[in-house]
């Protein structure tokens, strides 16, 4: 079994637990709350910039062209592309993408950029890549099942969405990154690996949590000034 097989298997519970969840479930169905769906927007929009940036840093730490040329690319894939899925739900909820831009972070979804960030930081590109991984590999899955649970046609209101994450694309850029995880695993010492397996599932359960910030309409506590 390679690692990443390993990875995927350790965090089984995760990744049902993420299909299981209602924002994805409704997204299946057809109906999420409005108010979820704008708190999705707003939040997804600054972690996309910073996955951007640590895409950044995985750049600067690159050993060679192709790796340099992988992270290049995969920058310009959010520019330009994982916008889409983002106009699916702003047309969904009658918004424009541009008010929902430049908001700060829920808690759960500040914890899961400062978690990326601090792998990216003090991490080599294993460690990086498995605070990543969880990100497309999640959302390849979710696209995937949606399409074989609820057989969405061309009509369905979140049809782009489910069509962009269970494409090739998507299916490519997961395969990509497993492939690279997998071969620097191979030459990493056991507690190198650990720290990638601790990357890999906190990612898993940040990207639950950003579920659960979405449509809970998550917000940091209101300061209490006690006596
Ligand atoms: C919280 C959260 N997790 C995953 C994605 C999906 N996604 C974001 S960037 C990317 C491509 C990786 O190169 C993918 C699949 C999202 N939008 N928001």
């Amino acid at each position: 079994m390679t690692f990443t097989q390993t990875l995927r298997e350790e965090n089984q519970d995760i990744f049902h637990a993420i299909f299981d969840h209602p924002f994805v479930d409704g997204i299946g169905k057809g109906e999420v709350p409005a108010e979820s769906i704008k708190h999705y927007i707003k939040a997804d929009f600054e972690y996309l910039n910073a996955f951007m940036r640590v895409y950044g840093i995985a750049l600067a730490k690159s050993q060679n062209r192709d790796d340099i040329n992988f992270f290049h690319e995969k920058i310009q894939f959010i520019l330009n592309s994982e916008i889409h899925p983002h106009h699916n739900f702003c047309d969904y909820v009658g918004v424009d993408y541009e008010g929902l831009q430049g908001y700060p972070l829920p808690p759960s979804a500040d914890h899961y950029i400062k978690h990326m960030m601090h792998h990216a930081q003090t991490g080599g590109l294993g460690e990086i890549l498995s605070a990543l991984l969880p990100c497309p590999w999640t959302y390849l899955e979710i696209g995937r099942e949606l399409m074989s649970t609820f057989n969405p046609t061309s009509d369905h209101p979140f049809y782009p969405w489910i069509s962009f994450y269970a494409d090739e694309r998507t299916a490519a850029t997961t395969l990509e990154m497993r492939e690279r995880l997998d071969a620097i695993a191979a030459d990493s010492s056991k507690h190198e690996q650990l720290k990638m397996k601790d990357a890999f599932r906190k990612s898993c359960q940040l990207e639950l949590a950003f579920w659960e910030m979405a449509y809970t309409c998550e917000e940091w506590p209101e300061s209490v000034v006690s006596r």
